[in-house]
């Protein structure tokens, strides 16, 4: 059963493609890795899986897991840390889709908030404002909010970085449980070890797919030279190009 399948996809801005030639299946289940040099497109491809953007050509088709399933945690960088709300309220903006915007939260939300703070070990930080935490505990109050969102596919952008190895050690191991509640794991990373010691499937981006499939025969030397090369000849500036995959 697939929880995704890209279709020759082509994504990117103002009809520059930042990631093209895309196809593929993501199984229902899978915790995949994408891998590839900075620019390569990965944070692109999972604005595109998460209906951020749209394809400029081919399609991103969901299975099981619709997009009304789907968490979503972007890069730090696009956070924005200066909106006055607290880490409880933020939090609760996960539970939207089932409370409405402006719904009340019922005992049974504010349990669920409590406990996904328990278990990234924000408990006694509900009514702090979230300007104030450090970056690993933001991290930490970001996997609350994805907890509470109960999603069957999650997306995640670069979710270790900047973060210390304790924090790590500790997110990574939750990751670990959504996946083997069979929940299906697409994460941008630039760490090897981490994607070579916990992530099965690996996917190495160049703009297009460099490789797809068991990590150990994905992250090659040779893999990996040919990626950083393509990136780095890669056109900013190239239209979309119509040349089959
Ligand atoms: N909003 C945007 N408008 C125009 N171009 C963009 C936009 N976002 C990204 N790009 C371009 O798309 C290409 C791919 O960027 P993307 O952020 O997907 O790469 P990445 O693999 O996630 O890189 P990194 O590892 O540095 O985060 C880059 O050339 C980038 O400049």
């Amino acid at each position: 059963m697939s929880a995704v399948r890209f279709r020759n996809l082509t994504l990117g801005y103002d009809r520059h493609p930042a990631v093209h030639h895309l196809d593929g299946t993501v199984a229902a289940g899978d915790m995949l890795a994408v891998v590839g040099p900075n620019g390569a497109g990965k944070s692109t491809l999972l604005k595109g899986l998460a209906g951020a953007i749209s394809p400029l050509s081919g399609a991103i088709e969901l299975g099981d897991a619709g997009r009304g399933k789907i968490a979503y945690l972007p890069q730090a960088a696009e956070i924005d840390r200066s909106f006055p709300i607290s880490v409880f309220e933020l939090v609760a903006m996960g539970l939207w889709r089932r409370t409405g915007l402006f719904g009340g939260l019922s005992r049974a939300d504010r349990d669920a908030v409590d406990h996904a703070l328990s278990a990234v070990g924000l408990t006694g930080f509900e009514s702090r404002i979230i300007g104030t935490l450090s970056g690993g505990q933001l991290q930490r109050m970001l996997f609350a909010r994805l907890l509470v969102q109960d999603a069957q596919l999650i997306l995640l952008d670069e979710p270790f970085t900047a973060i210390d190895a304790k924090t790590t050690a500790d997110l990574l191991a939750l990751v670990c449980r959504w996946n083997a509640e069979k929940r299906t794991i697409i994460a941008v990373l630039h760490d090897m070890e981490t994607v070579r010691s916990s992530f099965p499937q690996a996917l190495l981006l160049a703009r297009r797919p460099i490789a797809w499939g068991r990590t150990a025969d994905v992250l090659t030397p040779e893999n990996l030279t040919a990626a950083r090369r393509m990136t780095e000849a890669f056109d900013d500036h190239a239209a979309v190009c119509a040349v089959a995959a």
